[in-house]
């Protein structure tokens, strides 16, 4: 099962991760969690660029798409042994980021193709005013401008993709933990009624 949760930045999602692989580790499944962009090589150059003044231009975008996917293409043989290993995986994004954050759509698609499909989305869907509270600004993506554009994308491709859950983020992190719950609970025949 690769389950992922997906938001703009602040929305939540490394917080509900964490409250997420507890609960389904108490419920006696083994869980382990990914992060996109990795901490290796490629990950580790993706975070210096997105400090760049210059991230949120065209070729700098197309650049970090480049990048993105190539860092992500590394994750899927480990995700492949993970899941044959009867492990659930949950991911703190996926390719969706690079469909709402890079453009054009029908290329980053082509570049990801070799990615894979989430069981499940998680779309934490935050206020941009309270993301941009939230991130301390420390990357060129942390505006308020860009970020509209990103959440709206973010509801389109839910519009569009049955696999996409829509938790509202804008709830303190029990509630939303709740919601989450509520969600998953199903896909591993846990009692739905016995969440708080
Ligand atoms: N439901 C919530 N309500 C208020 N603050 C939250 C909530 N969830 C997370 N936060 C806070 O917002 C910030 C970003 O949370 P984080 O989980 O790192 O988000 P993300 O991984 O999506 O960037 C952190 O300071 C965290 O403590
Ligand atoms: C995975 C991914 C992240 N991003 C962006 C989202 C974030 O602004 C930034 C770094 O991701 P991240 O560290 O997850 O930021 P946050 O935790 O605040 O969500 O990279 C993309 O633009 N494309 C992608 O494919």
């Amino acid at each position: 099962m690769y389950i992922v949760l997906e938001g703009i930045d602040g929305a939540g999602k490394s917080t509900q991760i964490n409250l997420l692989k507890e609960w389904l580790e108490s419920n006696g499944l083994n869980v382990e969690t990914i992060v996109e962009p990795t901490d290796l090589e490629v990950g580790k150059l993706i975070r210096k660029l997105l400090t760049r003044s210059d991230a949120t231009t065209d070729t700098m975008q197309k650049t970090l798409g480049l990048l993105f996917a190539a860092d992500r293409l590394i994750l899927m043989d480990k995700i492949e042994k993970l899941e044959s290993e009867n492990r659930v995986v949950i991911s703190d994004r996926s390719f969706y980021s690079s469909l709402v954050y890079q453009k054009p759509q029908n290329w980053i698609k082509e570049i990801n193709k070799y990615a894979k499909i989430p069981d499940l989305v998680l779309l934490l869907d935050l206020d941009v005013k309270k993301s941009v509270e939230r991130c301390e600004g420390t990357d060129e993506f942390e505006n308020e401008e860009f970020l509209t554009g990103v959440k709206q994308n973010y509801l389109d491709l839910a519009r569009s993709n049955e696999n996409f859950k829509i938790i509202d983020a804008n709830n303190g992190p029990n509630k939303v933990s709740s919601d989450i719950k509520k969600t998953v609970a199903p896909l591993f025949d846990i009692c739905k009624d016995c969440i708080s």
